[in-house]
């Protein structure tokens, strides 16, 4: 009887958060990494169809470097990251897109469809969703001391973002989910980090929350503890003396963008927890951290 009490309470205490939500955007970033486990992937897109079963507009951004790097090991290529990003030549965009447009979207779009809902797989430059201009990115040099611009080959920045597209699939009543391969203005294909396209995806659809799914508890500080509320401001520290490395930088830049923007919740939660994006939005019980600004 104490079970179904505390069923019926966890149900009721949701009402609330659904108010909070009703119509509104909510951007999730799925990350290569917590896609990997087939019981926590089935959760996803069961939480994703409830979502807008309960009317949310859910929209999701997937990743998939892992899957990227396996099929590149496969053609025995070497993957070569700098500042968390992939440096892409010709042949890596090729295997990029094929990879993220390819096998990972339409999985997701399947277990959606499995899960009772209706999804709609895009990439970024189906209906000129995401337009994309050349990443470019200096650095000083730690032991000159110069400034030098990194050259990322075919890794693009999105300079505008077309929601046309997206609202005529959600106005549709099914779930947008999208490959991060953006278009040029002369036809390009360009690899966008998944973090970096779906903070532009959250800005440009106004979202109510970006949350990024990763496979860690959120962003974690120099004794591996979980950091539960972090200011943008802190973060060129953090990033500068080495407590933020690798994947998590282009999370972190990401989501202090969108905050800047406007958008009220940016999260970095943990994959890895069952049903985490349903515990993040319906219940007071956060898994990860939270980007804020200073005072707000
Ligand atoms: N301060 C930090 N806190 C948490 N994770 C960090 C931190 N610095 C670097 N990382 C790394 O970032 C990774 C997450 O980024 P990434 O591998 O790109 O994941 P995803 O596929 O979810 O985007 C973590 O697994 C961890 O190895
Ligand atoms: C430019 C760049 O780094 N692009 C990423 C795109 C996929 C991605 O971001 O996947 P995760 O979210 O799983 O890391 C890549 O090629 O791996």
């Amino acid at each position: 009887m104490d079970e179904i009490a505390a069923t019926a309470r966890i149900l009721s205490e949701a009402l609330p958060f659904l108010q909070r939500y009703d119509d509104q955007i909510i951007v999730v970033k799925y990350g290569g990494h917590a896609m990997v486990d087939p019981k926590l992937a089935h959760q996803f897109a069961r939480d994703m169809v409830m979502l807008k079963v309960c009317g949310l507009n859910p929209i999701v951004v997937h990743g998939g470097g892992p899957q990227i790097n396996k099929m590149l090991d496969k053609l025995e290529v070497q993957p070569e990251f700098r500042e968390g990003l992939r440096v892409t030549d010709e042949a890596t965009m090729s295997v990029v897109e094929m990879v993220l447009s390819g096998s990972i979207n339409k999985s997701i779009v399947a277990s959606i469809q499995q899960a009772g809902g209706r999804a709609v797989g895009i990439s970024g430059k189906d209906g000129n969703l995401m337009i994309a201009e050349k990443l470019t990115k200096k650095k000083t040099d730690p032991e000159t001391g110069k400034v030098v611009e990194i050259d990322f080959g075919f890794v693009g920045e999105p300079v505008k973002v077309n929601t046309e597209i997206l609202e005529t699939i959600m106005k549709s009543d099914a779930i947008p989910v999208i490959a991060p391969v953006g278009v040029g203005a002369n036809g390009e294909t360009f690899n966008v980090n998944a973090d970096t396209a779906a903070g532009a995806v959250a800005t440009a659809t106004r979202a109510k929350r970006l949350l990024l799914l990763t496979d860690v508890a959120g962003v974690l500080d120099k004794d591996k503890n979980l950091i539960s509320e972090l200011a943008v401001e802190e973060l060129p520290n953090l990033i500068a003396n080495g407590t933020i490395t690798g994947g998590m930088i282009p999370k972190v830049e990401s989501a202090a963008d969108v905050v800047k923007s406007g958008v009220e919740g940016v999260i970095i939660l943990d994959g890895r927890v069952p049903h985490s994006v349903l515990l993040e939005l319906l219940t007071p019980h956060g898994v990860g951290t939270r980007i804020s600004r200073a005072g707000a």
